[in-house]
């Protein structure tokens, strides 16, 4: 038994828009909670943590819409769920609001004992626990509200860096932090920040002249979760 909790905003199955596992059939797992505040951020709704916006796990799969409840669910409990929702993905991606708040290991470790493989989306401001084998993708939050800044093992820990980009700034701030942590193999995508157009022509010119990759978010184009 592992009872373990984790506060869950939201639990679905898609498909992978962003980063090396584009494509890929996934279950999301969206936990409630990020203190990093990024301005352009896309899920604000996971931002605080509100006592009275608990709501029970047959709720939580009834969401229609962005809301700011959360469910309050152990890793039995969203193992039981995966089965119940008949979800066929084998790929489970955690993400946020800021995953790395809280330790991943038992979360990972049971999926993993379940038969799926695990990805976690951090913005690398917080200590990674999670299993060896979980797919890490970091994506470098620099100089955030509170001075949160990119934790050296984060980087080291790293599979792929996804930064987002608007501005000659952020490209910036990037060639920066990968010469700062000494950053080489590791895979770099650029994701333009809101799909605006100005962000992904930068983002095209700057990987063709860095041999970086371009993250488009391919799930907002095409219109699913
Ligand atoms: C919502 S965050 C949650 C995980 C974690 N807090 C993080 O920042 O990596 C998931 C991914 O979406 C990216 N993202 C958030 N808002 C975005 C936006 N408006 N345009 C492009 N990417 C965005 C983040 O950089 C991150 O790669
Ligand atoms: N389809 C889809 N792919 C994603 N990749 C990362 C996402 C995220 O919000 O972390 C995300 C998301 O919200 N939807
Ligand atoms: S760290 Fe991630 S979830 Fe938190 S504000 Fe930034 S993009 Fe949003
Ligand atoms: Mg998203």
């Amino acid at each position: 038994m592992n009872l373990t909790n984790y506060k869950i905003n939201e639990f679905f199955q898609t498909i992978q828009g962003e980063g090396s596992y584009t494509g890929q059939p996934s279950i999301f797992i969206r936990l409630q909670g990020c203190p990093v505040a990024c301005s352009w951020c896309d899920t604000k709704h996971t931002w605080d943590i509100e006592p009275s916006l608990e709501i029970s796990a047959d709720k939580l799969l009834a969401k229609s819409a962005e809301t700011e409840q959360w469910s309050d669910l152990s890793v039995d409990q969203i193992l039981t769920l995966i089965v119940q929702q008949k979800f066929k993905a084998k790929h489970v991606v955690i993400t946020g609001g800021e995953p790395c708040m809280v330790d991943l290991t038992p979360l990972c470790q049971g999926l993993e004992q379940a038969g799926f493989s695990t990805q976690i989306e951090t913005s690398g401001t917080f200590e990674i626990r999670t299993t060896d084998s979980c797919w890490v993708t970091v994506s470098p939050k620099v100089n955030m509200r509170g001075g949160y800044e990119i934790l050296s093992s984060a980087m080291k820990r790293a599979n792929e860096i996804k930064h987002p980009v608007a501005t000659e700034q952020h490209i910036d701030d990037l060639k920066s932090l990968l010469l700062q942590h000494k950053v080489t193999t590791t895979p770099v995508y650029l994701q333009p920040i809101s799909q605006k157009q100005r962000a992904t022509e930068l983002a095209i010119a700057s990987c063709i002249e860095n041999d970086w990759r371009l993250s488009i978010q391919v799930h907002k184009y095409i219109g699913i979760e």
